[in-house]
Formats: structure tokens, sequence, C-alpha cells
């Protein structure tokens, strides 16, 4: 059936978010209420005027200027009612793009100013969460960050509290932060205790640095998923051996072209990699900094590289694939999301298909 892909069209396609941060998603107005409760002063008090300072701008020339946003809004995350709030919050904006399960990813460690210990911040996040799914039908997972300019100790802890959540709402654990300065090989103490404690992995890789990244990820950090691998194509070797593997790329394109991950969308290689047969999922990384929603990467992919309906639907069900979690849990979400699909008049195009 023909299609029309307008705003509306890709607003009700159904979706999945596995690459969202928590503290890269708060609301402007959110921090406007937790700055009044909490008593912290603000450099301006308008909706408008917060943007600038959460938001990077067309001239951001890296991931390390991108990440400088980071640190005005985690000042306000270091209560259990704020991070159980934004990972509700999360849910309501996933809903409102239709997006029915989302994972979302915090760094425990960056949210313990004020005497929270790991636990805790983790079972306020998955708090909010069921608090989400329960009031918007969002199902959600929760990703823990060990952060690469962290100490082996402080990471280590991030992954044996996750271990202790797996099952009860964390559903992996990941690797982020300064990609350039911080080579993944310096984290394979941290995450050989990932791999005996059997929590599955994803990793930041091929953002900020080659290929090779991407390698030490997988074969020695255990990575199952792959954050980025924008720059995977830079080795046609391991790009191989990630498409052998079927290792899930959690590509964000609006994301990689404002950390400059590629010079620009012309060399962006994401009809490439799906031509090639790798797993690529789209996702939206970080909501309120890269000035985003799911909806709108489905976009930029529609109108850049002229994908059809069909390509954007192999994208959105390569992300149900590659989701962390349970085999009965994925059957459901991917048969609701099929049906759905179906009743927006199109016919399906993956490989589970049963149409
Ligand atoms: O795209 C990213 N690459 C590497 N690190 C990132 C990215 N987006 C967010 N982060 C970092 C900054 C956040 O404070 C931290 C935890 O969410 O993860
Ligand atoms: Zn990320």
């Amino acid at each position: 059936m023909a299609y029309n892909r307008t705003h509306d069209w890709l607003t009700r396609l159904p979706k999945v978010d596995l690459h969202l941060h928590l503290d890269g998603s708060v609301k402007p107005e959110t921090i406007l209420e937790l700055a009044l409760d909490q008593g912290i002063d603000l450099p301006v008090y308008d909706k408008e005027g917060l943007i600038p300072h959460m938001r990077v701008g067309e001239e951001c020339g890296s991931l390390i200027e991108y990440l400088s946003k980071f640190d005005f809004t985690t000042r306000f995350l270091q209560s259990g009612e704020a991070l159980e709030r934004v990972a509700y919050e999360v849910a309501q904006q996933s809903a409102e793009h239709n997006c029915k399960y989302v994972e979302v990813r915090f760094a425990p460690q960056l949210h313990r100013n004020n005497g929270l210990t790991v636990e805790e911040t983790i079972l306020h996040v998955v708090a909010g969460m069921r608090r989400g799914q329960r009031d918007f039908g969002v199902k959600a997972g929760v990703i823990a960050i060990c952060m690469r300019n962290h100490s082996c100790e402080s990471n280590l802890e991030v992954i044996r509290a996750a271990a202790e959540y797996v099952g009860k709402g964390v559903v992996a654990v990941d690797l982020a932060g300064d990609e350039a300065s911080y080579p993944p090989e310096w984290f394979r103490e941290v995450f050989a205790e990932s791999g005996k404690l059997g929590i599955p992995v994803t990793i930041h890789a091929g953002e900020a640095a080659g290929a090779m990244n991407v390698y030490e990820a997988v074969t020695n950090l255990g990575a199952v998923r792959i954050g980025h691998g924008v720059r995977l194509k830079e080795n046609s070797d391991i790009l191989e051996m990630v498409k052998d593997r079927r290792i899930p790329l959690e590509m964000c394109p609006i994301s990689n072209i404002q950390t400059k991950a590629v010079s620009g969308w012309e060399a962006y290689p994401i009809r490439e990699y799906l031509e090639h047969g790798l797993l690529v999922t789209i996702n939206t990384d970080n909501p309120s900094v890269s000035g985003t929603n799911i909806t709108k990467e489905y976009r930029v992919l529609s109108d850049r590289f002229g994908f059809t309906e069909h390509e954007l639907v192999k994208l959105v069900m390569n992300g149900v694939d590659a989701a962390f979690m349970e085999e009965n849990d994925k059957l459901l979400l991917r048969r609701e999301m099929e049906a759905e699909i179906h009743s927006l008049g199109m016919s399906l195009w993956t490989e589970n298909s049963t149409m």
C-alpha cells in the first residue's frame, strides 16, 4: 500500500528506543521545578532561557563539548525523588511518540553527591520507570553505566549493584564518557566482573575513536551490542566480525552528527550498514541535549536517506530483536508492534514476519 510519510505517520509508527540516557532526557520545565524544590539557583528562570544550558548548538565540535552539557543537569538529579521523577517522565515522553519499549541508561555514581548509595539510585530509577510503565503502557528496562573517567573500584561497584537487580528492572551494563581519552582495554577488569556475574554488556564504541574500540569491546569486554559504532566502517574486517556475530549497533543519528563521529550527513554510514546486513537500530541518545525525539530521528532518516516505509519498519523491528528482554516478553512485544504496524495499513518486511 502506498504510504504518505507525514509527520503524523512517523509519530504513529510504533517504535523502540534502546539507547537513551536519563540525564540527557530531562525537560527544561522539570529543571525549573527541581531547582525550586531543591533551593538551587538557576542562571535563568524561564524554559526557553534554560535550553542553551542543556542543549548543544550547531557549533558543537566534539564528543567532549557535547559531554560538557551534562554537568548542568546532573546537579538536580541527586535525590531519589528527582531520579524517580525523571525516569517516570522518560516513559511519558516515550508514550507521546508511540515508543513501546525504552531502555533507560544512567550512571549511578553521578547521582551520589547527597549521599545516595549506588543501589538506592538504581532502586529509584527502577521505581520511576515502573510507575511510568503502569501509567503510560511503555515497557522499560534500565542499563547501569560505568564511566570512563571513574576508577576501576567505582565501576566495579556499579557492576555488582546492577547484578543484584537483573530481573528486577536492570537489563544490562554499559561504558560511557570520553572515548578518545579512555580506551576500552583499560576496563577489562571491570567487564570481567560483568562476565562472571552474567550481566549483558553494551559498550559505547566507534563514536569518538576508531573501529579497534569496537573490536576490543566485543572480544575483550563481552559487548553483545555496541553504542553507536559509527566508525566501524573504517575497518572492513571488524565490520565483518560485527556482522557475523550479529552484534546490533545502537545508532543515534542526530547525536552522531553533533559529536562529529562523522563529518556530516553525507558521510553517515547508516544506509551502507543496513544494506550490508548489519543489525542497525535507531535511538535518541539524549533528547534534551540533542534537541531530538525518536520520531524526529526517523524523520531525519526518511528525509536525508530516502528510506522507504519497509526500511523504516525494518529498523524498528531490528530494535525489537536487539532489546535486552526475555524471549517471551520480546515475542509479545513483536506481536503487538506487528499488529499495530499492520493496522497502520503497512505490510511488514522483517525476517520474522509471519505475513
Ligand atoms: O554519546 C555519548 N557518548 C559517550 N558518553 C555519553 C554519551 N551520551 C551521554 N554520555 C555520558 C554523559 C552522561 O552524564 C553519562 C551518563 O548518562 O553518559
Ligand atoms: Zn550514549
